[in-house]
């Protein structure tokens, strides 16, 4: 499994904005769209292309396009919703999927509550995309369910991870030949006892849409 951690001045300054807890919703949503088009920039980095012929005003010449199959992105509902419109932008061709997932705040086991994803994912590209990877259970749970529909290429774009979490996946996906790249804009120091990333940004859900019981 490959770990990218941005290493970027921007990035650093907005994720510090988006962990202030007097940051509303609509400045929390706003940073995390353009968070995830630096994001992006990165997880795209090996993207299938092709090489097209283009013809400009001036003359004929080979250029680039984003291969077929197309890729496709898939936002773990909730608070991966607050990601999509970033990621499509710097990814137009994509097709979308969903995978509705929800952490059980007692157990911090992951339930599955809707998931629409193509029956056939060989041969693309996937992009996963969730701010928070804590325990690590709702990712490697998306995982899964993208290896047994076929695919093969899984990257997931995260805002924050803890240690525990990447630590989890890795191990997950061992000896599946599957290839695993996590996009991360920061690693946090731990999970407290309730499976909340320390110091993280709290609950990336709640923050973005508002609490729900
Ligand atoms: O790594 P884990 O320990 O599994 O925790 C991470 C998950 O928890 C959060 O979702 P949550 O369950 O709060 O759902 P929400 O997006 O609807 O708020 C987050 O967006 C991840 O999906
Ligand atoms: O810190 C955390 C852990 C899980 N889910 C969140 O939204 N935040
Ligand atoms: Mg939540």
């Amino acid at each position: 499994m490959e770990l990218h951690v941005a290493d970027h001045p921007l990035i650093a300054h907005k994720v510090t904005v988006l962990r202030d807890k007097n940051t509303d919703s609509p400045t929390f949503r706003r940073l995390v769209e353009e968070l995830v088009t630096l994001l992006a920039y990165e997880a795209t980095r090996d993207v299938r292309v092709e090489q097209v012929e283009v013809t400009t005003p001036v003359a004929t010449t080979t250029g680039t396009h984003i291969a077929d199959p197309r890729p496709i992105v898939v936002p773990i509902l909730r608070a991966g919703l607050g990601m999509l419109d970033g990621m499509v932008k710097l990814l137009p061709t994509a097709e979308v999927g969903f995978l509705g997932m929800l952490r059980d705040e007692t157990t911090l086991e992951a339930v599955t509550y809707a998931n629409r994803l193509p029956n056939d994912m060989r041969g693309r590209q996937c992009f996963l995309i969730d701010p928070m990877l804590a325990t690590g259970g709702t990712l490697i749970m998306a995982i899964e369910y993208l290896l047994e529909l076929g695919a093969r290429d899984v990257t997931a774009v995260c805002l924050l991870a803890a240690p525990e979490g990447i630590e989890a996946v890795r191990e997950a996906i061992e000896g599946t030949g599957a290839s695993v790249k996590i996009v991360v804009a920061a690693v946090d120091e731990r999970l407290n006892e309730k499976g909340y990333i320390v110091p993280g940004l709290g609950d990336a859900g709640d923050r973005l849409y508002g609490v729900v019981d």
